[in-house]
């Protein structure tokens, strides 16, 4: 019987235990073109594109989440418990929130710090730490050793908010440590967390919040090739 849910048509087409998770449905779309065969297409409902396909030979699946944690809260809360994807790698960009970070270098976020109330439905009897998956997070770093890829690992930020009324707000992470910004991670690792599966956000820097310095649009589509390379080669 075909799977449906209200977000996810997939008419069929498998969707692999490994995903690749964009917040620009362009991306994957960028994705599949460029570095998949065998494509088809598995979701089209609200042009959130989703495909399958084959990378070196190993099936895999890409498809954009929108963006902030409501949106990736929905789309991989559905993958997981519908349909059985038990691999989620966010490839996303991020405003860096530290000097020594340059455009298009790549992080890997450990774990994802946040300003969302997400956490509140497990009713914790205290504050939730999202982390990566160590399967999914040692194995990245030995592709990228293993392609020259330097990456940052460290703690990211996970924010609802894009324009923030209060320009000190950042700071205060940046104080943390923090190494870059962006508006899904923390959501994906919980919605990980709670169903026993794997995630990992792989974000490249598209503007330093610092230097101002920052990529056009055309480039967030298609430029961020290492960070691709790299999760693309986490297909089991
Ligand atoms: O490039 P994506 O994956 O969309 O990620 C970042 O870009 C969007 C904001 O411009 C947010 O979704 C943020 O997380
Ligand atoms: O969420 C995001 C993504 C990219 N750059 C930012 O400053 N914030």
């Amino acid at each position: 019987m075909s799977k449906s849910t209200p977000h996810i048509k997939s008419d069929n087409i498998k969707i692999a235990e490994t995903i690749l998770l964009p917040g620009d449905p362009l991306r994957a779309k960028y994705i599949a073109d460029n570095f998949l065969e065998n494509v088809v297409q598995f979701n089209g409902v609200r042009n959130m594109l989703g495909f399958t396909g084959a990378y070196k030979g190993k099936e895999i699946s890409v498809m954009g989440t929108g963006m902030g944690m409501p949106s990736m809260g929905i789309y991989s809360w559905e993958l997981i418990n519908v349909f059985g994807v038990k691999n989620l790698i966010r490839v996303g960009s991020c405003g860096a929130l530290q000097e020594n970070l340059k455009l298009y270098d790549v992080i890997l976020g450990i774990g994802a710090s946040t300003n969302s109330n997400y956490a509140s439905q497990y009713e914790l009897p205290g504050t939730y730490a999202p982390t990566a998956s160590w399967k999914l997070l040692e194995k990245a770093k030995k592709i990228a050793d293993e392609k020259n890829i330097d990456v940052h690992i460290g703690n990211i930020l996970s924010s609802d908010i894009f324009y923030n009324d209060n320009p000190d707000a950042i700071k205060k992470w940046m104080n943390m440590g923090v190494l870059g910004v962006e508006m899904e991670a923390a959501a994906l690792y919980m919605n990980a967390a709670r169903a026993g599966v794997n995630a990992l956000c792989i974000l490249t820097v598209s503007d330093n919040i610092l230097t101002q310095e920052e990529t056009t649009p055309e480039e967030r589509q298609t430029a961020f090739t290492k960070m691709m390379e790299i999760a693309l080669e986490l297909a089991e």
